[in-house]
This record gives structure tokens, C-alpha cells and sequence, in this order.
């Protein structure tokens, strides 16, 4: 088998292509906020959503009708031509490799919106041939458009080989950007018995021990504590660790009970708390709960300053309430501590929030 040496991945793909990039930028994006260009309510409201979440997405695959694909992708482009987004990022879904809009999706929007789109999202990737499919056509429409910055991807993890591969997916070209969990399509393929777009379910639990009897034998009709467990724990954690390998992020996806606001923030909090640098929101009302739960919290930053302030040199050990901190801790401080410096940059609000509490002293 012959392997690419190391530097061809810093050669474009295609001559006149724009240089891949050799770090992918560490861009807030907290919410990735999906909207249908077909529909016409939704896309007039895109506009106006420009600088109150970080990701604007036009999704022309799966929830955009196939009698809508061609009105979507059309509508992307107006809106795209028409819109400033300022901080606020441009990214789209294209349809599935296998289907019959995909090459239509690429050859229409790398021309006319090239310069605008940020990134690019694949779903239902299986394995980095896929990517290298990508990886070559954009470089060939930037080279014929003239685009000036390379257009980055963006896998969906959704079926089970996608998840088997995940390592080489992440590692398929300079241009991959992150993974986002697509815990619908993936529970299709992996045959779950769940009917659900994200989120957790009942039955999968464990049950507490049956106290003992005075007999000393199990009592199994007492009644018994429950715990749900997290169906997505295994394949997060896996993702998390396959962009961190390559220098990539990880989000999170769908949560599909848009009214049960309070399990939709749980599902972010614990994506967030392992790894993960965003999510997606599906409805207006998922990105307040996005920006806050990607947001390091006030506390967190507080004792964050603190242990940066008591460890001077970053080396040796300090007392701090009680609790030891040491190098590795500074470490996991300094993560939150850079991204509320990244957020504060683009949210003035969050900016004055960090800036209003109080820095001890070096
Ligand atoms: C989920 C929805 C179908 C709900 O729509 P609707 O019933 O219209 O909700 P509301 O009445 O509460 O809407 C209030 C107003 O807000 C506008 N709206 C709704 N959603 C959006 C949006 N995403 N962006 C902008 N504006 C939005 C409505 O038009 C209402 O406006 P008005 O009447 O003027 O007040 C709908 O939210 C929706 O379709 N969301 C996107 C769904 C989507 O993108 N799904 C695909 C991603 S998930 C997936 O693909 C699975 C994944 O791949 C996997 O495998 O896991
Ligand atoms: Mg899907």
C-alpha cells in the first residue's frame, strides 16, 4: 500500500487550489444553528440572526424535502449573496455522497458562495476515501473559482463503520475541521431499538440492589433506585479522543425534543464537560442554551484565575480550598481560561462578565 509522505498534505490538490492549512483555527462555535434555505419563514430570519450564535448552517440534506433540494440550495446562495455574517460563520450540510443532489451541492455553491462558506459538513461518512472525494473536487472548484482560503470539512459520525474509522476519518486530510454525533441516523444503523434524534431513553438504566431481607435474601419487591444511563457516552468519548489525536473538534448534534429544554442543556452540559467544543440547535430556543452551556462558567473561570495565579511557574504543587493543584490541573484551567479569552473576543457580553470578576494576584 503507498502512503502520502508527510508534506503532501501542505501541497493544494489541484493546481491554483488555495494552500491547505496547516492548524484549523480555533473559532468559537458554540451553536451550530441549522435552518432549511426552502423554507421562506425560516431563512428570513437569518439575517437578523447574524451575531447571536456562532454558526449559521444551511442544511440542504436530511428534514429539507427532496421536492425542496434544488429550491434549498438556491435559497442558500441568495441568502449567502445577500447577508454580511461579520463574526458569525457560514456553514452548510450537503447531501449525502450517495445521492443524487451532491455533485449539483458542490458545483453550485463552491462558485457562487465559496468565499462566504466557512465549512463544509458531510454526512454519513464512512471512511476516509470519503473525505478524500471531498478533499479533491473542492480543491479543484477553489482552483477554477479562484477562492482564495481553503473550504474545510466536517463529518458527520453516523453509521457504524463511521464510528470503526473514525481515527482515519479524522486524519483524511488537512482540511477536516471536526466531527459532529449524529445519534439519529447512527442508532438506525446500528439497529437500536430507539425512535428518538439524540437525547437519552428510559429503559437504558441500572437498577439498585434488592436490600436484604431478615431472611438475608434479596427483598425483590422492595422498591429499587434507578439510574438512567447515557446512551451516547461510549461513541462521544470516542470521538472526542479521535479529534483531539488530530488536532480537530468535536460537537455534539442533534437534540430532537426541542420543548424539553431542561434534558436538551443536560445532553450539552455532559458533551461539553467531555471534550466537545459545541452542539447543534434545530430551533431558536436550543441556542441560548448552547451559548451558555459552551460557555465556561463564572465560577469555573474564577477558580481557574486562581490556581494560573498560584502556580507562577506552572510547576510544583499549591493548596487551594483544600484541594491539591498541580501542573495537570493548571493545564485543565488554562483550557477554560483561553476559551473565555476566544469567546470574550466575539460575545461582548460574555466579555464583560469575565472581565467583572475578580483576578487575584500573581
Ligand atoms: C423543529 C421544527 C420543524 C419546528 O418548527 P416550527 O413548528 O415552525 O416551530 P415553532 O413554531 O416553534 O417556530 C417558531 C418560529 O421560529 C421559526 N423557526 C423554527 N425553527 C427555526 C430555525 N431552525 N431557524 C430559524 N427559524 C426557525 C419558525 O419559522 C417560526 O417562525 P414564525 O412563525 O415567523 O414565528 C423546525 O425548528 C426545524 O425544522 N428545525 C430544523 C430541523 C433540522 O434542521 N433538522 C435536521 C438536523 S437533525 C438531523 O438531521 C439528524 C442527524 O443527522 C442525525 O442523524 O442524528
Ligand atoms: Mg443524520
Amino acid at each position: 500500500m503507498s502512503h502520502k509522505s508527510a508534506k503532501d498534505f501542505f501541497r493544494p490538490l489541484a493546481v491554483g487550489a488555495p494552500a491547505p492549512l496547516r492548524e484549523i483555527p480555533a473559532r468559537p462555535s458554540r451553536a451550530i444553528h441549522f435552518f432549511d434555505p426552502s423554507n421562506e419563514k425560516m431563512a428570513a430570519k437569518i439575517p437578523d440572526m447574524v451575531g447571536t450564535v456562532d454558526v449559521l448552517l444551511g442544511n440542504l440534506e436530511d428534514a429539507v424535502k427532496a421536492d425542496n433540494k434544488v429550491a434549498a440550495r438556491e435559497g442558500l446562495v441568495r441568502i449567502a449573496q445577500a447577508t454580511d455574517f461579520g463574526p458569525t460563520q457560514l456553514w452548510t450540510r450537503i447531501n449525502s455522497l450517495d445521492s443524487p443532489w451532491v455533485l449539483d451541492d458542490l458545483t453550485t455553491l463552491v462558485p457562487a458562495i465559496g468565499e462566504k462558506l466557512d465549512v463544509i459538513m458531510v454526512p454519513k461518512v464512512q471512511e476516509p476515501a470519503d473525505i478524500h472525494y471531498v478533499d479533491r473536487i473542492l480543491a479543484q472548484l477553489e482552483a477554477k473559482a479562484g477562492i482564495t482560503k481553503p473550504i474545510l470539512i466536517h463529518a458527520i459520525l453516523e453509521t457504524a463503520r463511521g464510528v470503526a474509522n473514525v481515527e482515519e476519518i479524522c486524519g483524511a486530510s488537512p482540511r477536516m475541521q471536526g466531527l459532529s454525533l449524529g445519534p439519529a441516523d447512527l442508532a438506525a444503523d446500528r439497529k437500536m431499538k430507539t425512535t428518538r434524534v439524540g437525547g437519552g431513553h428510559p429503559g437504558y438504566l441500572v437498577r439498585e440492589d434488592a436490600p436484604r431481607g431478615e431472611d438475608g435474601l434479596p427483598d425483590l419487591d422492595a422498591k429499587r433506585a434507578i439510574f438512567q444511563q447515557d446512551l451516547w457516552h461510549y461513541t462521544i468519548a470516542k470521538m472526542v479522543d479521535a479529534c483531539a489525536t488530530h488536532g480537530i473538534y468535536p460537537y455534539y448534534g442533534p437534540f430532537g425534543d426541542i420543548k424539553d429544554t431542561v434534558a436538551c442543556e443536560d445532553q450539552f452540559r455532559n458533551a461539553f464537560l467531555l471534550g466537545c467544543v459545541g452542539t447543534w440547535s434545530l430551533h431558536p430556543v436550543q441556542i441560548k442554551i448552547a451559548n451558555r452551556v459552551f460557555s465556561p462558567s463564572v465560577e469555573d473561570i474564577a477558580h481557574a484565575r486562581r490556581v494560573v495565579a498560584a502556580m507562577g511557574d506552572g510547576t510544583g504543587a499549591v493548596m487551594i480550598d483544600g484541594k491539591m493543584e498541580d501542573d495537570a490541573s493548571l493545564k485543565q484551567c488554562l483550557v477554560l481560561v483561553e476559551l473565555a479569552e476566544k469567546l470574550a473576543e466575539i460575545d461582548p457580553d460574555l466579555k464583560a462578565t469575565y472581565d467583572a470578576i475578580e483576578t487575584p494576584e500573581a
